[in-house]
C-alpha cells in the first residue's frame, strides 16, 4: 500500500557490465527494501557493498539489471527523469554546485528549469536559505569558493529542497565536513526533515552517523545484502550479525553506552507505580539499562527507575537512544571551538521520534 511506503526495492539486481560482457559481479543483489513514508533510512555498510549503488538506482541515475522500484505507487523505470527527480532530491557529498553561479541561482536551479517566475523564485530561494541557516542578504550573491564545506553542503541541501520533494536522497552528505561541523549540520538537517516530514534515504560509512540521524537503520554487506534492518538502537543492543556487531562494535557507539549514565532528563516519565517489577537506578550504566530493557522485554512499556529507595518514573529504549544521542552531542560539543557555538541547539539534537 502507498501508505505504508514511499520508495520499494522489489528483488532489484545491478551487475555493472565490464566491456557489455553482463559477467560482472553483482553491485547489487535481489534487493527487497522498503523506504516507509517520512522516515529517514539509513544505509550503512563497508566500502563497496552496493550503498551509492541502491541509491542512485532510485533516480535512475543508474538503471537497475532487473527488479522493480517504486516511488508512491510508480515504477521508476516509466517515469520520465526528469520527472522523476523534481519527485527526488539529491545531495552527495562535496555537493557538486556550480562554480560560476551563486548561491541564489544554484538553488534556483531546478526552479528556473520549471520556468518559475522571478519572483516565485526569489521567495522560494530566500525561504531555502534561510530554512539551512545561510542569511540570504549574506549569502545569496555569493559564488561556491566564498563558502566553508559545511555552508556548500547546506547549499546543496537547500538546492535539493526547492520545490518541496517528498523523497530526498542523500550519500554521504556531511562526508566532507569536519566532524564538528558535521555534528551541527546532522542536527540541523533532522529538525528540517522533522519540519518538511521529507522521506529520506541516506548513504553513509558512519554507524554514529547513522545511530543519530535514522528512524531505521538498513546495515548492507556486499552485494547490498541486508544484514539487519531496524531501528537503531535495536541494531546497537541486538546485533543480528557479526558484521554487523563489527560495525557497531568498533564504533563508538558501543563505548558511549558503557562510558554513559542514566539521567534524569532521559526519563520519559515521572510516575511512581512499578514497586513490584524490577528496576533501574537513576546513575546507572546505560548498558546496564539496555540490558534491562531488553531482558526484561521491557522495551515498550518501561523499566522503572529508582533514586533514593523509591521510584521516580521510567525508562524506555527511547531513553537509550535520547542518551545515546545527548552523548553524543555532548563529545563533539565538548570539541567545538566557541566560535562555532553559535548555531548550537543542544535541545533540538534530542531526536525524540521512533
Ligand atoms: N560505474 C561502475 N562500473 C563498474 N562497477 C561499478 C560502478 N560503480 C560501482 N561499481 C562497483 O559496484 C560495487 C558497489 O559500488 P557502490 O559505489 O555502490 O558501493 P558503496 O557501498 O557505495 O561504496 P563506497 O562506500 O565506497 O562509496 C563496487 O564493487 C564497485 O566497484
Amino acid at each position: 500500500m502507498a501508505d505504508e511506503w514511499a520508495i520499494r526495492f522489489d528483488g532489484v539486481s545491478k551487475t555493472y557490465a565490464p566491456g557489455g560482457s553482463g559477467k560482472g559481479p553483482a553491485a547489487v543483489h535481489g534487493l527487497s527494501l522498503d523506504v516507509r513514508p517520512h522516515e529517514v533510512l539509513v544505509l550503512v555498510g563497508p566500502s563497496g557493498c552496493g550503498k551509492s549503488t541502491t541509491l542512485r538506482m532510485a533516480n535512475r541515475l543508474v538503471e537497475p539489471t532487473s527488479g522493480r522500484i517504486l516511488l508512491e505507487g510508480d515504477d521508476v523505470t516509466k517515469v520520465d527523469p526528469v520527472q522523476l527527480r523534481r519527485r527526488m532530491g539529491y545531495v552527495i557529498q562535496n555537493v557538486g554546485l556550480f562554480p560560476h553561479r551563486t548561491v541564489a541561482q544554484n538553488v534556483a536551479t531546478v526552479p528556473k528549469l520549471l520556468g518559475w517566475d522571478r519572483t516565485r523564485t526569489r521567495t522560494r530561494v530566500n525561504e531555502l536559505l534561510e530554512l539551512v541557516g545561510l542569511t540570504p542578504d549574506r549569502y545569496a550573491k555569493r559564488y561556491p569558493h566564498e563558502l566553508s564545506g559545511g555552508e556548500r553542503q547546506r547549499v546543496g541541501v537547500a538546492r535539493a529542497l526547492a520545490t518541496d520533494p517528498p523523497v530526498l536522497l542523500m550519500d554521504e552528505p556531511f562526508g566532507a565536513v569536519d566532524p564538528v561541523g558535521r555534528r551541527r549540520l546532522q542536527r540541523e538537517f533532522s529538525k528540517i526533515q522533522r519540519e518538511l516530514g521529507t522521506t529520506v534515504m541516506l548513504v553513509t560509512h558512519d554507524i554514529d552517523e547513522a545511530v543519530r540521524m535514522a528512524d531505521r537503520v538498513a546495515v548492507l554487506s556486499e552485494g547490498a545484502h541486508i544484514e539487519q534492518l531496524a531501528p537503531p538502537l535495536e541494531i546497537v543492543a541486538r546485533p543480528a550479525s557479526a558484521a554487523v556487531a563489527d560495525l557497531v562494535g568498533s564504533g563508538r557507539t558501543a563505548r558511549l553506552l558503557t562510558l554513559g549514565r542514566l539521567e534524569r532528563s532521559d526519563l520519559v516519565d515521572d510516575a511512581s507505580d512499578g514497586m513490584d517489577r524490577p528496576h533501574v537506578e537513576l546513575g546507572d550504566e546505560l548498558s546496564d539499562v539496555l540490558d534491562h530493557l531488553v531482558d526484561e522485554d521491557a522495551g515498550r512499556v518501561g523499566v522503572p527507575v529508582w533514586e533514593h529507595g523509591r521510584p521516580i518514573g521510567h525508562v524506555t529504549g527511547q531513553s537509550v537512544l535520547r542518551a545515546l544521542r545527548r552523548l553524543a552531542d555532548e563529545r563533539a560539543e565538548a570539541t567545538e571551538p566557541a566560535a562555532a557555538t553559535e548555531q548550537g541547539e543542544p535541545d533540538e539534537a534530542v531526536d525524540t521520534r521512533a
